[in-house]
């Protein structure tokens, strides 16, 4: 809390495995996974969770399996954050809204308070996303005690007018929960460092690990600064993966190489 005062954040990555169509499971290890987070962690003021971690990509069934109005989840994380007071990018869920369904953020604070919910923009047809889910139409920029940041989902970090667009706004962390799998490693790692040098901000990204629908998962969850020097890096199984944000370093960043100041959008806006 003190450090946090300086700009200084305490921020885990919780780099669970998923178990594919088990939401009632998946909520468990999860709850199991962020009480040990806090547990261990005293100091800590976000915890992040990984992409779709209700369901995972059982997109065949995703209509019978899928958290109605996300009330299920937005009730434990809302508590959870409240009891232990920290913040949580509670990762996506699958979510059933108007009868369709969304791969969706909710973000909390450590009221316990709903401060942003963000549906995926991007569907990724490589999984058959576009087949069984709505995609999201506005990007989403929040605010928890003075950090400015970004959404994103996990394919969404292959547009880079995205986090362009967040960062324009304000956002100084762009936040990427994901289900990325093998064997693009090498993509996932350059293109959250690209988003991280590019718009001098952090980065930070929370992959599942484990197996299922026929895709190996990584890991590999980061937290890049704003020069794309890695703060914190995952392996290739379960674990916590914690590092601080310096939010000052952002402002330092800007400063030295003045990006911003420097675009020319007349010259490229489509
Ligand atoms: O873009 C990729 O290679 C992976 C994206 C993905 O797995 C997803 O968006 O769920």
């Amino acid at each position: 809390m003190a450090e946090l005062q300086q700009g200084k954040w305490r921020v885990a990555l919780v780099q669970g495995d998923i178990r594919l169509g088990e939401p009632e499971e998946n909520r468990k290890h999860m709850q199991e996974l962020l009480g040990r987070t806090v547990a261990e962690h005293p100091d800590l003021d976000l915890a992040v969770l990984p992409e779709m971690w209700n369901t995972g990509y059982a997109l065949d069934r995703i209509h019978e399996l899928a958290d109605a109005e996300g009330k299920a989840t937005r009730e434990w994380l809302s508590a959870f954050a409240a009891k232990h007071r920290i913040h949580i990018v509670g990762g996506s869920i699958a979510e059933k809204r108007d009868g369709k369904i969304y791969n969706t953020m909710y973000v909390f604070d450590r009221e316990g308070k709903e401060t942003a919910r963000y549906a995926k923009i991007h569907l990724f047809r490589l999984m058959e996303e576009e087949k069984y889910l709505a995609s999201g139409e506005r990007n989403v920029v929040f605010e928890l005690e003075r950090m400015k940041a970004g959404a994103s989902i996990c394919f969404d970090i292959r547009f880079p007018e995205l986090a362009r667009t967040l960062a324009l706004q304000g956002a100084k962390v762009l936040f990427v929960p994901a289900e990325w799998p093998h064997p693009r490693l090498h993509h996932w790692r350059t293109l959250l460092m690209a988003r991280a040098i590019e718009n001098q901000m952090y980065v930070v990204a929370c992959n599942r690990v484990g197996s299922g629908g026929g895709a190996d998962f990584f890991g590999h969850s980061m937290i890049i600064d704003p020069w794309g020097e890695i703060v914190a890096e995952g392996g290739e199984g379960e674990e916590i993966v914690t590092g601080t944000v310096d939010l000052s370093l952002v402002d330092e960043v800007r400063g030295r190489i003045p990006v911003f100041a420097d675009r020319r959008p007349g010259c490229y806006e489509l």
